[in-house]
């Protein structure tokens, strides 16, 4: 089955989310972009919530969310239940962060990367898979 990606930005990485939208469609995911689509400011916590809840519903398998940092967008997505979100500004990161931590969500910072990095970064998060085994150890304690 199509793996469900969710996306979501404030209005400092609408042209980037809607880029890495193309991208992992290109790729062969589902992108299910919650906006917004408007460039006026907006709140980050309001987007992170919408698409974590997305993931943590299980409406959506992954998620990527973006906003001028990555950070603030990143701390909100945490605070729902279930979420393991982490910012990458690296592809070995992004890869890590799902081998080992099982990230349910990415975070990238728009004024913090370039689109191609960007792009390599999505390619490196969404190719990587959990590892399990001492890890899994690790994340359920998270969870707990
Ligand atoms: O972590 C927060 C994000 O980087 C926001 O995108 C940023 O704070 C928005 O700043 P501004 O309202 O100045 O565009």
């Amino acid at each position: 089955m199509t793996k469900r990606i969710a996306l979501s930005s404030d209005h400092a990485a609408i042209e980037l989310r809607q880029t890495v939208a193309k991208h992992v469609e290109a790729k062969g995911f589902e992108a299910v972009d919650i906006g917004p689509t408007s460039a006026e400011s907006t709140h980050y916590p309001l987007h992170g919530k919408a698409a974590a809840d997305l993931v943590a519903k299980g409406d959506c398998d992954l998620g990527i969310i973006l906003c001028g940092t990555g950070q603030g967008i990143m701390m909100a997505a945490n605070k729902v239940d279930g979420i393991r979100c982490g910012v990458c500004s690296d592809t070995f990161s992004a890869a890590m962060i799902r081998q080992h931590n099982n990230a349910n969500m990415l975070s990238i910072g728009a004024r913090v990367v370039g689109e191609g990095l960007a792009l390599a970064i999505v390619d490196a998060y969404l190719d990587a898979e959990f590892e399990g085994g001492r890890h899994a150890t690790r994340v359920d304690m998270i969870e707990d």
